[in-house]
């Protein structure tokens, strides 16, 4: 069931910045806080990770050496089109990923038309189609050695990986695709967030900017 009236539109914020800058924690602290304002229908976090391509025809040992970090690793026009979708009005069926098995899982989540969308992912501002469909831009700045660090904490807890692997994968692609694709796109992002995900102040600013966005809507 569409949420959005007729004459209301939708506004879409991108948070992007190195892997374990604190994209998510952003995200979510906003989500959960102008959820309470705004009601839990009219917010919702869309993470780019879910538009990793289907690997489904690929053997583990193949799926492991995929570039993550690359843009082609990402099915990124299936998420404008989802954004364009849910612009007018139109409920759209995210895919759903599994980070230990390489691939997208069976289930996928159903997402209704909201008046806020948050979408966070390291990519997200490389694309010229997703940066058109943005109102606010915004790249989380963290030193890469504490994103590191965070990075290996959370891979080894949650998403089953090796500390070899993390230090390989680190060393192969997400350092280097970094420096490549994700620094340089700093330079289309609205607002630059330094010290990672707990940054108060920032977080304010967002939330306030957001409401100011509704108001005019
Ligand atoms: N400023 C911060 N201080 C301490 N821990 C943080 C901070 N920002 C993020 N984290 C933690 O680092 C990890 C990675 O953050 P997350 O938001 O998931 O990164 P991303 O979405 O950019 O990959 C999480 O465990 C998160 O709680
Ligand atoms: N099968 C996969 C898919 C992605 N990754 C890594 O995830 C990172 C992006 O997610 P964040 O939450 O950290 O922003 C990216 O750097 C990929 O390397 C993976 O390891 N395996």
């Amino acid at each position: 069931m569409p949420h959005l009236n007729e004459n209301e539109s939708c506004i879409v914020i991108a948070i992007a910045g190195a892997s374990a800058s604190g994209k998510s924690l952003i995200a979510s602290t906003i989500y959960k806080e102008l959820k309470a304002e705004l009601g839990q229908d009219d917010i919702g976090i869309i993470s780019e990770d879910a538009y990793y391509r289907d690997q489904s025809h690929l053997a583990m040992e193949e799926r492991v050496k995929t570039n993550y970090d690359h843009p082609n690793s990402m099915d990124h026009a299936l998420l404008v089109s989802h954004l364009k979708a849910l612009k007018q009005g139109q409920s759209v069926e995210i895919p759903e990923y599994d980070y230990a098995e390489h691939n997208r899982k069976k289930t996928v989540t159903h997402f209704s038309p909201k008046r806020v969308i948050i979408l966070e992912g390291i990519l997200l501002l490389t694309d010229e189609k997703i940066r058109n469909e943005l109102n606010v831009s915004i790249f989380v700045d963290a030193p890469l050695d504490i994103c590191f660090i965070r990075r290996l904490q959370r891979d080894m807890q949650e998403r089953g990986r090796t500390m070899e692997s993390v230090v390989n994968q680190y060393r192969a692609t997400v350092r280097p695709m970094f420096l490549q694709f994700v620094e340089p796109s700093k330079q289309y992002a609205d607002i630059i967030v330094p010290k990672g995900g707990k940054n108060r102040i920032a977080i304010n600013i967002l939330k306030a900017q957001i409401k100011q966005l509704l108001k005019q809507k």
